[in-house]
């Protein structure tokens, strides 16, 4: 079974409370999303594999430890993913960077797919699938679906406010993938809205309503 981490880092927790009022403007919001992103990309890489290699420093050879393998890729969800995308290369400058465009349909809120374009060594890479919100799960199911027919072994999941309904299908779904969240929330509405989450992440970082 997947590993679930909610991230209880003040700083992480502080920012949380500032993106869900609703009187915090487009400008302020976009700017936690993306310090909110650094903080957890911080805290989600802890466990990654280091290696032994032998360097000169101006006084010696030593050994110093280096990051197993190839870097990071982030792959973030469009649009509200996007959001993310700036913190994470902050803590990963060198990471390669793909896009999955996704919506939900509004009645059925099934993911539609619209865009894929990954790193051409993808399958290689410790993926970060990142997307600030989790609801019913099925975009983020969609997006991993996708990652694996393409080959991708080793995938992480990061959002910001996640339902319980969708962290259960996520772990139905792909138990294999660790998820990473910096809220965990009551429940879905109606609509298929978080509850209290933070109303529609992409309009809020794109100002588009
Ligand atoms: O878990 P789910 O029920 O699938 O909901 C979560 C998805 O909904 C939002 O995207 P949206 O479809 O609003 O697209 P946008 O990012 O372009 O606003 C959000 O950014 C997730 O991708
Ligand atoms: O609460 C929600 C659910 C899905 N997508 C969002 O942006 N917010
Ligand atoms: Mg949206």
């Amino acid at each position: 079974m997947s590993k679930v981490k909610v991230m209880d880092h003040p700083l992480i927790q502080h920012k949380i409370g500032i993106i869900r009022r609703k009187d915090t403007g487009t400008k302020d919001f976009r700017q936690m999303i993306s310090e909110i992103a650094m903080l957890m990309c911080y805290e989600a890489t802890r466990e990654m594999k280091l290696i032994d290699v032998e360097i000169e420093t101006p006084i010696i050879k030593t050994k110093v430890k280096q990051l197993k393998g190839k870097k990071l890729a982030v792959i973030p969800i469009l649009r509200a993913g996007l959001g993310m995308v700036d913190g994470m290369l902050q803590m990963i400058p060198a990471a390669k960077i793909g896009h999955i465009g996704l919506y939900r349909e509004p009645e059925t809120l099934e993911a539609v797919e619209y865009y894929c374009k990954l790193p051409e060594d993808s399958h290689e890479r410790e993926i970060f699938v990142v997307d600030p919100m989790l609801a019913t799960g099925n975009s983020a199911v969609a997006a991993i679906e996708l990652l694996k027919e393409k080959g991708v072994k080793k995938i992480h999941f990061m959002c910001i406010i996640a339902a319980p309904e969708g962290v259960e299908k996520m772990q139905k779904v792909h138990p294999d993938v660790d998820i990473y969240i910096g809220a965990l929330d009551e429940k879905l509405n109606d609509h298929g809205y978080i509850v209290p989450g933070l109303g529609d992440a992409g309009d809020r970082i794109f100002g588009t309503k």
